[in-house]
C-alpha cells in the first residue's frame, strides 16, 4: 500500500475533483460514512449513545459534521464542539454546517474563554470522542488553547477516534511539537499518511483504519512517490511457490560467516534463522577453534571451519576459504558475532569486493566498514545491509540523534549513495532500495530489543535472497516476517521475558500467518 505526505494526498484529491468532477462534497461523505462505521465497531448500539464531536474550521470538521449527522439519525445523542470560529468554517464544511443547523441542533463554539470547564462538563456524559479538529491541514504547532483542551480529551479516558490524523500529528513525519491526540482509532482516508506509519505518530494513530473516499483507484495506485506499507498481502505476493517436486537446492543455499569466542549464539541464531524462513541449505562458517561448539549446537545448519588466531577470532586468511565454500552458495551473510578485531575489518574489505552473490552485511562486517561506506559498492551482486541507528550512525560518520530525526531520508539517501538496500532498524523499520522506493514495515514491538534478535533478522533475509526474492523485497519481507514473528512470541511470552530464541522459534508460524 503507498504511503503519501499531506501534499499528495490533497493533490490526489484535487485531481478526484477537477478532472473526474467527484464533489468534494461526495468525498467528505464517504469520509464520514466510514467515521461512523468505527463508531459503531468501538460503541456497538449506538442509539441513545451520547457521542462529542469536536470540529476545526477545515475540511477535517466539515468530515466531523458528516459524522455527527449521521450518528443522530442513528439515534445517538450528539454534541457538536467548535475549536475555531464558526465564521470561518467554509466550502464543503459550511455546507453540512448549514445542514446541522437546519436540523435544529446546537453547535457548542469554545472559540471564547478556555473552553475547558465546557469540555469537562460535556465529557461527564459522553460514551465516545471525534477528533475533526486538524487534519491534512495542520502544520507547525497546536495553539495553546486546543492544546490544553487536547490534554484533557485525553485524559478523559474515553475512547478517541480520529478522522484522518490525530489533531496535533505532524502529517508528513509522524512527529508531534505539543500536545496531540492520543487515538484509539484513526480512519485515514484514501492512503496512509507518512506520520500515521512512522513513530510517534504511529503509537498517536491507536488502530488504523485506512478507508476508500471512492477516490479513482488508478489515481490512488499510480506512480508517485515510491513509498510503501509492507503489508501481509505484498509479502504473500513476493513468496515463492513451493512446488510439490522441488527440492531443497530450488529454495537456496546460505552461507552465514560468523561468530567469535563468545559470540557463538550469532552464529547460530542467523543460521536456524535461515533454515526458518525457507533456505534450502544453510552452512554457519565460524572461527576452526569454536568449530567443535558449533557442530554442538547446531543439527539442521551445517558448520565449516574457518582459520582464525588461536583466539576464536577470524584472520584475513580465511578469505580465501570463504571464496571458495561461496562457489556452490546462492547468498552470503557475514557479521553477526565476528568481532571488531583488526583482523576481522581486513578481512571484511578485502572479501567483500571478491564477493559475487547478493549478500547480507550485519552487525561487525557493518562495524568493519565504519565511515567507509564506500566499499560497499565494490560488492560485484546485490547487497543488503541491516544496521540498527548506532551501526548506521558509524557507518555514516554522523549521530544516532540526526538518523532517528529523518529515517525515511537517512535510508533512502545512504542507499543511493552505496547503491545497496538499506534496510534500517528501529521502530518502524524502514527500507530503502538505490533506485529510491521505501518500505516501512508495520510489524514488532519493543520486546524485540534484546540481544541476537538482530541475528535472526540477517537469517530471515539471507533466506527469502536464497529463494530468489529480489533484494529489496527480501529486505522488506524479512523485516515484515521478523517482526511478525515477535509480535506471536510476544503474545504468548510477553516482551520482557521475550528473548531472540523465542523469534526464531515463531519464523515458522509467522510465514504460515502470511500463508
Ligand atoms: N480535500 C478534500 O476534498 C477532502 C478533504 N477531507 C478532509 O479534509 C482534511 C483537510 O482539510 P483542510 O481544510 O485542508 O484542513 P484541516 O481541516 O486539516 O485543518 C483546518 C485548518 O486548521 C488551520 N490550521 C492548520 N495548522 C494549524 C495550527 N497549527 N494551529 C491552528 N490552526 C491550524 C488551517 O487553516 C486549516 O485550514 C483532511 O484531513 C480530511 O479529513 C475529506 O475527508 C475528503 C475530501
Ligand atoms: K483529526
Amino acid at each position: 500500500m503507498r504511503v503519501v505526505t499531506a501534499e499528495e494526498m490533497k493533490a490526489l484529491e484535487r485531481t478526484a475533483i477537477e478532472d473526474y468532477g467527484i464533489p468534494g462534497l461526495v468525498l467528505m461523505e464517504n469520509a464520514g460514512r466510514h467515521v461512523v462505521e468505527v463508531v459503531k465497531q468501538v460503541l456497538g448500539d449506538v442509539r441513545d449513545k451520547t457521542v462529542t464531536v469536536f470540529i476545526g474550521k477545515g475540511n477535517n470538521g466539515g468530515d466531523g459534521l458528516v459524522v455527527a449527522r449521521h450518528l443522530l439519525n442513528m439515534g445517538a445523542v450528539v454534541k457538536l464542539l467548535a475549536l475555531a470560529n464558526i465564521e470561518e468554517i467554509s466550502g464543503d464544511a459550511a455546507i453540512n454546517l448549514e445542514i446541522w443547523r437546519k436540523m435544529e441542533q446546537k453547535i457548542y463554539s469554545l472559540q471564547h474563554g478556555d473552553g475547558i470547564n465546557i469540555v469537562r462538563l460535556i465529557l461527564m456524559n459522553t460514551d465516545l470522542i471525534v477528533d475533526a479538529i486538524y487534519g491534512t491541514g495542520f502544520k507547525g504547532k497546536i495553539g495553546e488553547k486546543a492544546g490544553r483542551i487536547i490534554e484533557v480529551l485525553n485524559g478523559s479516558g474515553k475512547p478517541i477516534v480520529a478522522v484522518d490524523i490525530p489533531s496535533g500529528l505532524e502529517a508528513d513525519s509522524g512527529r508531534v511539537n505539543g500536545p496531540c491526540i492520543q487515538a484509539d482509532h484513526t480512519v485515514a482516508f484514501g492512503l496512509p499518511k507518512l506520520g500515521l506509519i512512522l513513530e510517534p505518530g504511529a503509537d498517536y494513530a491507536g488502530n488504523l483504519h485506512v478507508v476508500d473516499i471512492s477516490i479513482p483507484s488508478g489515481l490512488v495506485e499510480k506512480d508517485g512517490p515510491q513509498r510503501y506499507l509492507t503489508t501481509r498481502e505484498l509479502v504473500k505476493e513476493w513468496m515463492p511457490n513451493r512446488r510439490s517436486s522441488a527440492h531443497k537446492g530450488d529454495f537456496g543455499r546460505v552461507l552465514v560467516v560468523a561468530g567469535s569466542r563468545g559470540m557463538t549464539g550469532a552464529a547460530s541464531l542467523c543460521g536456524e534463522a535461515a533454515l526458518r524462513v525457507g533456505a534450502g541449505l544453510v552452512t554457519v562458517a565460524v572461527p576452526e577453534t569454536l568449530h567443535s561448539i558449533m557442530e554442538a549446537k547446531l543439527t539442521e545448519v551445517m558448520t565449516a571451519p574457518l582459520p582464525d588466531s588461536g583466539n576464536g577470532k577470524l584472520v584475513r586468511e580465511a578469505k580465501q576459504r570463504i571464496i571458495s565454500l561461496l562457489e556452490d552458495k546462492d547468498v552470503l551473510a557475514i557479521g553477526p558475532g565476528l568481532s571488531t578485531d583488526p583482523e576481522v575489518v581486513a578481512l571484511v574489505k578485502e572479501l567483500l569486493p571478491a564477493v559475487h552473490v547478493p549478500c547480507v552485511l550485519d552487525a561487525d562486517a557493518l562495524n568493519a566498514l565504519a565511515g567507509d561506506g564506500e566499499t560497499l559498492r565494490k560488492v560485484q551482486a546485490p547487497v543488503v545491509v541491516t544496521p540498527h541507528p548506532g551501526e548506521m550512525a558509524r557507518l555514516t560518520g554522523t549521530k544516532i540523534r540526526e538518523i532517528q530525526h529523518d529515517r525515511l531520508v537517512v535510508a533512502a539517501n545512504a542507499a543511493a549513495a552505496w547503491n545497496v538496500v538499506v534496510l534500517l532498524k528501529g521502530a518502524r523499520t524502514v527500507v530503502a532500495a538505490p533506485k529510491g522506493a521505501v518500505f516501512i514495515n508495520p510489524t514488532g514491538n519493543p520486546g524485540m530489543a534484546t540481544a541476537g534478535s538482530g541475528d535472526v533478522l540477517t537469517g530471515a533475509v539471507a533466506a527469502l535472497m536464497a529463494q530468489g526474492l529480489e533484494a529489496s523485497r527480501a529486505a522488506a519481507a524479512g523485516a515484515y516476517i521478523h517482526g511478525l514473528a515477535g509480535d506471536l512470541a510476544a503474545r504468548r511470552k510477553g516482551m520482557i521475558g521475550l528473548v531472540a530464541g523465542d523469534i526464531a522459534a515463531a519464523l515458522p508460524e509467522a510465514t504460515m500467518e502470511i500463508g
